[in-house]
């Protein structure tokens, strides 16, 4: 049997973090420390700069200003590999690059873990089906990716992180596409997974979703505004409302608050 060897558990923190969208002025730095065993829930309009957050925490965009660390080592002097052992994205929107079954784009989540042309192992196949399964998609395992529905789709790019198993999870918007069954589900998988030791980070347009599941929120406004905490003290209606523009009414439900649109 091959044993992979897990590097230890490290913690994704930025620094003053300025993330670069054309034409904004800078707004408020960022100094996030994202906690084993937290949930995050990243809220804000469009437009605010949540997907570029995301992006520029997974690497792929440079910060404007700022840096970004897994434990007190700045991330830009990891190797690839090493950081994606670590940290992981689901994107917003899924592109297929090739012709791939749903087993093979899971599969893709072990690349971080295995050498160069090396090839997967009975375990590695056997990891991709258990978060398969997981999401319920492992009936789907041998079907073209391109064949799938789009709430299919994203239960498989989860899958997919799942299979990578990184410390630190980004996701953006996991719930689009979704029906309210898997919703929930993949909320449940995401809760299970930070009580196992796992950072969670995520977009969410649900803000009832948030209030649910989210234990830590992140606030981003469209000028570059942004403020952070404990999510009771984060999910207060004024607060919301200024952030959509929108009024909000606020009931309470199984002792969260839930938030409704109102008409006017
Ligand atoms: N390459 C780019 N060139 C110019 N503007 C860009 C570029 N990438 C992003 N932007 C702008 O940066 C801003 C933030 O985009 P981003 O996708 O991060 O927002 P978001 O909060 O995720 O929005 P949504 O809720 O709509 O997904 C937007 O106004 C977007 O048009």
């Amino acid at each position: 049997m091959v044993v992979t060897k897990r590097p230890t558990m490290q913690t994704l923190s930025t620094r003053q973090l300025v993330i670069d969208i054309p034409h904004r002025p800078d707004g408020y730095p960022l100094d996030l420390t994202i906690e084993p065993g937290q949930i995050w829930g990243v809220l804000g309009p469009n437009g605010a700069g949540k997907t570029t957050l995301l992006h520029t925490l997974a690497g792929l965009r440079a910060p404007r200003a700022g840096s970004l660390c897994l434990d007190n080592q700045p991330t830009g002097t990891l190797k690839r590999r090493a950081f994606s052992q670590q940290v992981g994205l689901v994107f917003q929107d899924h592109q297929d690059g090739f012709p791939a079954t749903v087993l093979e784009t899971a599969l893709i989540g072990r690349h971080p873990w295995l050498s160069p042309w090396q090839m997967e192992s009975a375990d590695d196949v056997a990891m991709a089906e258990r978060a398969l399964e997981a999401l319920d998609v492992l009936h789907l395992k041998d079907r073209l990716v391109s064949t799938l529905s789009g709430g299919e789709r994203q239960r498989v790019a989860i899958a997919t992180l799942m299979t990578q198993a990184p410390h630190t999870w980004l996701l953006d918007e996991p719930t689009n596409h979704l029906d309210l069954h898997h919703q929930v589900a993949v909320m449940k998988l995401l809760t299970e997974r930070a009580k196992a030791g796992n950072a969670i980070f995520m977009c969410l347009h649900d803000l009832n979703l948030a209030a649910r599941w989210c234990d830590n929120i992140l606030l981003m406004y469209p000028d570059g505004e942004a403020c952070w905490g404990r999510a009771e003290r984060m999910l207060v209606p004024s607060a919301l409302e200024r952030l959509y523009n929108q009024d909000l009414t606020t009931v309470e439900v199984d002792g969260a608050p839930f938030f409704v649109p109102k008409r006017g």
